[in-house]
Formats: structure tokens, C-alpha cells, sequence
């Protein structure tokens, strides 16, 4: 069954990100991150890769830009490395890292590409990290300066921006809960880290505008919280995990409030003149979808029997003390990592979208979607994957949802945070020993369906 026609201008792309592709870690002058520090602490990363190669696009880029050529894709979606362009965070610019999303920026053009760079994709520089990182105010005001440096070199070549991705993990899984760098564990006290990412945001839109810009969006993390029965308990837990995973990073870019007067009195420094700053008008919104998640009260356990206190979800097994436990959607496929294959709740999440802010909504990209599979390269689940959910993202457009593109996750297999390179998620196998890239039958069948449906670039 061929795939739906979507909108003529479409934008089709893909996305990685600088830590989990670069490598070249110490080299041209990088400054580190607050994940080269985490990557090193014992047993931390399941497999013990420190990403000091991973796929190293930052030699192999030149082929890398072949392969999304050859996809035919119209936009690429990576990350500019904070401490490649200013090793300390602030202050000297280092110009050979400069220099490198330069000519990157340059050969995508070329190539017919547009580039999408995201500024943060969770690689804070560790010089500011080491003093309190996001839950200090100063780090907002720093990575606007640095979003000002890059759009003076790149914004005449640049065609969208996306300021953060996931604020909303970085909060929970670095700062909240510990698993991801920093490695913090300060619960509910992790939360003046999600305001200030919010207050970087705006402050770099900002930024960006004022050199110019005029496609600005941010990558927010989105999905269905369903309670895990009727009880009141139960629903109670989704309401609270709702609030923080999704409208906790919406409400206040879309809405110009927070969505809980009890956790905005938890925030600090002039939250409403901040505010002020974070709902800047957006371009689009961009929405990272992956599954559901279903939550229940602390102490449940799932309906596959899975959790405990704090339930297991994603992989993350969560510690005492939370007023809610996680669980994955029962009775549905899983990916290798485990998740749950729940097309439909791409269509919810735009619905619910949608629904909570109407008009204050603008125009929604998603910036990234995927799976990850074990498949060297006959990866058929993966194309049943995406062709499941380009499905379900149709119905939201013929829902009259304004989607503007779809970026998948992602080009290359490459370093998955906590789990090492033990979950592959590129179109694009990449062989760890030799470097190699061998295009998968995904990315033969999204090619032959951009070419289908003429979205892509015409090779
Ligand atoms: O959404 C995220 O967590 C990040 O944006 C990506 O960096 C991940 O690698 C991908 O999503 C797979 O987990």
C-alpha cells in the first residue's frame, strides 16, 4: 500500500545530534562537556563507549552528506557542539570547531540541503556545568551569547534553527533523576534546570531574531500519558507525569504560563518577567515522538508486571520517593530497546496539542521519530515502523493538524546516551570497528518513497 500523499513542500529530513555522531573529542581546540565527564564515570554507559569515536562524522562528514544526498532529503537536522564552538562555554571563540559547521553548513547548501542545526542537544559545556550548570541562571544568558556567535558566522546560510531539544530530559534524566549527564540526582529540586533552559530558549530567539532569523523552533519531547487503571490514584499519577513531562516545557513557550502556580512558586527568579522572554513567538514547534507512556501510582506495577516503586520505563528503572511509577503500553510490539510500538499516539499527541493551545499553536514539525533494532541491515521492522507512523501523522494532517515536516531518527546507528552503542537507530548501519557505513533497507525504502512522492530532492 503506497504511503499517502503528503502536502506539496513537505519537508522531509533526518536528524543526529554532535555528541552522539562527532567523536573528535580533543581535537581543534574542543572544549569538553558535561557528557564527556559522565561517559568516564564507571558504569554509567552500558557498554563503557565514551563517544570519543562513535560514527567520527567530524572526519567523515564529507560522506555523510553523500548518503543524505543520495536519501534525498530536503533538510538536515544535527547539532552544533557548544564546547567545539566555545570550549569554555564563553568568551574565546574557537574558530577551527567554527570553521567545521562552516563548511558543513556550505556543502549541505550545495547539496541542496537545508540545514537545521539544533544549538543544544545536551552537550553543556563542562566549564559551566562544574558551576551548577542549567540550574544556574547565568548559563541561560551564556548560551544565548554562544546562539549569537554561531548566527553570525552560519545565519546567512542557515534555513531553521532549533534552539533546545528535550528540555524536558535533560531536567528529569540529568538532573533529576541522575542517568544521564550531569548525573544529578536532585528529584523535584531539578526544576530551576527546566526554567532556565526555557528562560537559554528564549533569550537565544532572541538572539537569533535579531541577527535575522526566520525560522526559529525548539524540539520538544511529546507523547501520551495514560493512567494505568480508572483509580483515582492512578489518574491522579498521569495528571502530575503529564504536567512535567509534557506540559511543563509547553505551556510556558505556548502559553505564557506555567501549567502549576505550586510549581511556578518552585522556580526562581523573576519567573514572570522571564516568561515574558520564554513565549517569544515561535516559527514552529518542533515534537519528538517515540511511544506513550503509561503511569500509575507510586508503588504500581505494571500491567506486564513490570516496575516496582518506581516502575521501569524506557529502560530507566526509577528510585524511591516519586509520586508516580511508569510502565510501557501493554500488549504492543517493542522495539530493541524495548519500547513500545504505538503509532496512533503520534496522532493523539498533535490532537492533544491541538487541543491545549488552539491558535497559540503554530505550525508543528516533528523533529524526530524512529526506532532502535538490532537488524544489521534487513531492518523491516523499521520501515513497518516509520511507514506506521507517516500513516498516523496523515490522519492528523487530513485532521487539518498543521504539520509542516517529519525528520526521522536518525541517519547513522550512533552513541544512545546511557545505553552506549548498544541500540542502533541509524537508516545507515555503521560498522564501530571499521567506521563503515552500509545503508539499511530503510533507507532504501524512504528514499524510493520521498522519490514516490516527490517530496525529497530530486538526485
Ligand atoms: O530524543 C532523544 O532522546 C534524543 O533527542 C536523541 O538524542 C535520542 O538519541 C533519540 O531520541 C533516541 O533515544
Amino acid at each position: 500500500q503506497p504511503l499517502p500523499a503528503f502536502p506539496d513542500g513537505f519537508l522531509w529530513g533526518v536528524s543526529t545530534s554532535a555528541f552522539q555522531i562527532e567523536g573528535a573529542q580533543e581535537e581543534d581546540g574542543r572544549g569538553p562537556s558535561a557528557w564527556d565527564a559522565f561517559v568516564r564515570r564507571p558504569g554509567r554507559i552500558k557498554d563503557g563507549s565514551d563517544a570519543s569515536v562513535t560514527t567520527d562524522h567530524y572526519h567523515r562528514w564529507p560522506e555523510d552528506v553523500a548518503l543524505l544526498r543520495e536519501l534525498g532529503v530536503g533538510a538536515y537536522r544535527f547539532s552544533i557542539s557548544w564546547p567545539r564552538v566555545l570550549p569554555s562555554g564563553s568568551g574565546q571563540v574557537n574558530a577551527p570547531g567554527l570553521d567545521f559547521y562552516d563548511r558543513l553548513v556550505d556543502t549541505l547548501c550545495e547539496a541542496g540541503i537545508q540545514p537545521a542545526p539544533t544549538l543544544f542537544h545536551w552537550d553543556t559545556p563542562l566549564a559551566l556545568e562544574e558551576r551548577g550548570g542549567w540550574l544556574r541562571r547565568e548559563t541561560a544568558q551564556r548560551f544565548a551569547d554562544y546562539a549569537d556567535t554561531v548566527a553570525a558566522r552560519l545565519g546567512d546560510r542557515v534555513a531553521h534553527w532549533i534552539t533546545l531539544n528535550e528540555p524536558a530530559e535533560v531536567t528529569l534524566l540529568g538532573y533529576g533523576l541522575g542517568v544521564h549527564a550531569p548525573g544529578r540526582q536532585l528529584l523535584f529540586d531539578a526544576l530551576p534546570a527546566a526554567h532556565h533552559q526555557l528562560l537559554g530558549h528564549g533569550l537565544a530567539l532572541r538572539a537569533l531574531r535579531a541577527r535575522g532569523a526566520r525560522s526559529i523552533g525548539i524540539a520538544n519531547s511529546h507523547g501520551p500519558v495514560q493512567p494505568l487503571s480508572g483509580s483515582a490514584a492512578d489518574t491522579g499519577a498521569a495528571e502530575l507525569y503529564d504536567t512535567l513531562s509534557n506540559r511543563l516545557f509547553a505551556d510556558p513557550l505556548l502559553l505564557g504560563r506555567y501549567p502549576d502556580p505550586e510549581l511556578a512558586a518552585l522556580l526562581p527568579g523573576p519567573v514572570e518577567e522571564d516568561l515574558k522572554a520564554i513565549s517569544e513567538p515561535l516559527d514552529w514547534y518542533g515534537v519528538n515522538y517515540y511511544q506513550p507512556t503509561v503511569a500509575g501510582a507510586a508503588g504500581s506495577a505494571g500491567a506486564d508486571g513490570s516496575g516496582g516503586s518506581g516502575g521501569g520505563f524506557a529502560g530507566i528503572h526509577l528510585p524511591d520517593g516519586l509520586p508516580f511509577a511508569l510502565h510501557e503500553t501493554p500488549g504492543r510490539e517493542r522495539t530493541g530497546f524495548g519500547w513500545a510500538v504505538v503509532p496512533e499516539g503520534l496522532t493523539e499527541t498533535l490532537r492533544t496539542l491541538r487541543e491545549r493551545y488552539g491558535e497559540r499553536l503554530p505550525p508543528v514539525m516533528i523533529t524526530e521519530n524512529g526506532c532502535a533494532y538490532p537488524d544489521r541491515t534487513r531492518d523491516t521492522r523499521r520501515i513497518a515502523f516509520l511507514d506506521a507512523h507517516l500513516r498516523a501523522l496523515h490522519t492528523a494532517l487530513a485532521e487539518g493538524i498543521d504539520v509542516r515536516g517529519y525528520f526521522v531518527w536518525s541517519l547513522l546507528d550512533n552513541f544512545e546516551w546511557a545505553e552506549g552503542c548498544t541500540q542502533r537507530f541509524g537508516l545507515v548501519h555503521v560498522d564501530y570497528a571499521t567506521l563503515e557505513r552500509t545503508p539499511k533497507d530503510s533507507f532504501h525504502w524512504l528514499r524510493d518513497a520521498l522519490r514516490g512522492s516527490g517530496g525529497g530532492v530530486q538526485p
